[in-house]
């Protein structure tokens, strides 16, 4: 049965690396900040490596299917017969290797971005029934962070339709949501209405090229897939990274959010695609609420065929590329690769014209000394303050040249809020590392355990190298 479609295959365009960054030089001996330097220049190396090899290559790597690596990725490729959910309007498949042997994660991230247009045609309909009344909808955890049914709804659906591709045994996930809070019996309406949810979203699934249950799950089996997400990572093997409602106070206000799924294999993350439903496709109304942002397309409204808002964003790491595909609309179908376009991070290195973005929330993220930074650096635009890693998103796509963030001592980010943000912005030319300049670490479970102050990403290591030597310079005068 033919399987699936690699991203590869969507452009065949490949612009020099320095070309692709607009001809600017990288620095890769700097003594002041060596980490730094050779951070980027590895970054630089591999996405070159990988350039010359697709060049070589083009237009269709040669599938190895049959050559049987001894690596995880392999039980991935060979699951596919069994428990393949891809329907069969897909070309033939890459095997999982690319002609240079090396894992190409092909299947593993055509059905990820299925599963996240899935999940954003879930939570777009679960935010229009929170905006049009306030529903109930909106649950209270233990620690007052707020949850919704897409939350749960979300979780369960990625996890089946993952488990149902790879094979149960083969999918592990980390992911924000517990099964607890759900299961307790005053939970009984909201479990209701979880598992409507999800079921109303896999009668959808042939629409977005996957394969639905041949009947309605039941209220069990709905639990079973949010309580199969109870990976706690680490430094070895392979398992996905799910943040199913990322910026959950976007969300309950109408506003910015995201749906994050990344594939982090020996502690590193491979694949990132986010889905960010409310993404403006005019960067001008990023800055703006989104309620303001709801009126401007009712007084124009767009034509069903004009990409206004939505979009998921992809890329695997080493690939040199990142996409964008617009939210499937209507009632169409899912066609590879979906009208996805190259996305890059902006050539400006000037700190005047460069406009820096952080979490709306100040008590995420110390707004007073992201303030003072972009003063010492030259800032002079004012931050764009946006929920969820659509942050990200707005950096890889250009939209955006620097995101800060510094929360309160003592807070412990987690892997799901940025791993998937992370290799799409650097597959699209940009930098991401802590305050120290040293890359993020997601080998050591759910946290990012020993990030230096803060996160720091940037379109080019000429930004990310002024914020830096910022930071070190404000830090110990800093009430943080
Ligand atoms: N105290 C504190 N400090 C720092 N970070 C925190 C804190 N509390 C939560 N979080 C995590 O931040 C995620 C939301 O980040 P955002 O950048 O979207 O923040 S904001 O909502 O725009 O203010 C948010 O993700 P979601 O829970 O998915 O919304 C949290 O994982
Ligand atoms: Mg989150």
């Amino acid at each position: 049965m033919p399987l699936y479609t690699s991203s590869s295959t969507v452009g065949t365009k490949f612009p020099s690396l320095l070309g692709h960054r607009g001809g600017r030089g990288i620095q890769c001996n700097s003594s002041r900040f060596q980490s730094l330097s050779l951070l980027f220049c590895s970054q630089l190396c591999s996405r070159t490596r990988t350039r010359t090899r697709q060049q070589n290559t083009q237009p269709h790597i040669v599938s190895f299917s049959k050559f049987n690596k001894n690596s995880s990725s392999t039980s991935f490729a060979s699951s596919s017969s069994s428990s393949s959910s891809i329907m069969e309007d897909q070309e033939e498949n890459m095997g999982g290797f690319n002609g240079f042997m090396e894992p190409n994660y092909s299947r593993e991230l055509d059905v990820a971005v299925r599963a996240v247009q899935m999940a954003c045609f879930l939570c777009q309909k679960v935010q229009q029934g929170l905006i049009s009344k306030s529903n109930g909808q909106v649950q209270s955890k233990e620690d007052n962070s707020l949850v919704t049914v897409a939350d749960w709804s979300v979780q369960a659906t990625v996890s089946w339709l993952l488990s149902e591709s790879f094979g149960s045994k083969n999918v592990s996930i980390v992911a924000e949501e517990d099964v607890q809070s759900l299961s307790k019996v005053e939970a009984a309406d909201l479990l209701e209405s979880v598992v409507k949810t999800v079921n109303d979203c896999l009668a959808e699934a042939p629409r977005f090229g996957l394969q639905g249950p041949q009947m309605a799950l039941g209220t069990s089996e709905v639990l079973a897939a949010i309580s199969r997400c109870n990976s706690n990572g680490g430094p070895t093997g392979r398992f996905w990274a799910l943040d199913p409602v990322d910026g959950t106070l976007g969300f309950v206000r109408g506003d910015q959010y995201a749906v994050a799924l990344a594939l982090i294999e020996d502690g590193e993350p491979v694949l990132g695609v986010l889905g960010c439903p409310n993404y403006p496709m005019r960067k001008e109304w990023l800055s703006y609420q989104h309620r303001y942002h709801r009126i401007i397309s009712k007084l124009t409204p767009p034509t069903s065929e004009s990409w206004d808002k939505g979009c998921v964003m992809y890329a695997r790491r080493g690939g040199g590329e990142a996409w964008m595909q617009p939210l499937l609309q209507g009632h169409k179908k899912l066609v590879w690769p979906n009208s996805a376009r190259p996305i890059q991070v902006s050539a400006i290195e000037n700190p005047a014209l460069a406009t820096f973005c952080e979490p709306v929330e100040k008590s995420n993220s110390s707004h007073s000394f992201t303030a003072g930074l972009a003063h010492s650096v030259g800032l002079r635009k004012q931050p764009l303050r946006v929920y969820s890693m659509v942050k990200y998103a707005a950096i890889a796509r250009g939209d955006a040249e620097i995101f800060m963030k510094f929360a309160r001592a003592g807070y412990k980010e987690k892997i799901w809020d940025h791993a998937a943000g992370v290799v799409i912005i650097q597959e699209a030319g940009g930098v991401v590392t802590d305050a120290g300049g040293r890359p993020l670490d997601f080998s050591k479970g759910i946290y990012l355990e020993g990030l230096d102050r803060g996160i720091i990403a940037c379109a080019g290591a000429k930004l990310h190298e002024k914020i830096i030597r910022a930071v070190d310079a404000s830090w110990n005068s800093s009430s943080l």
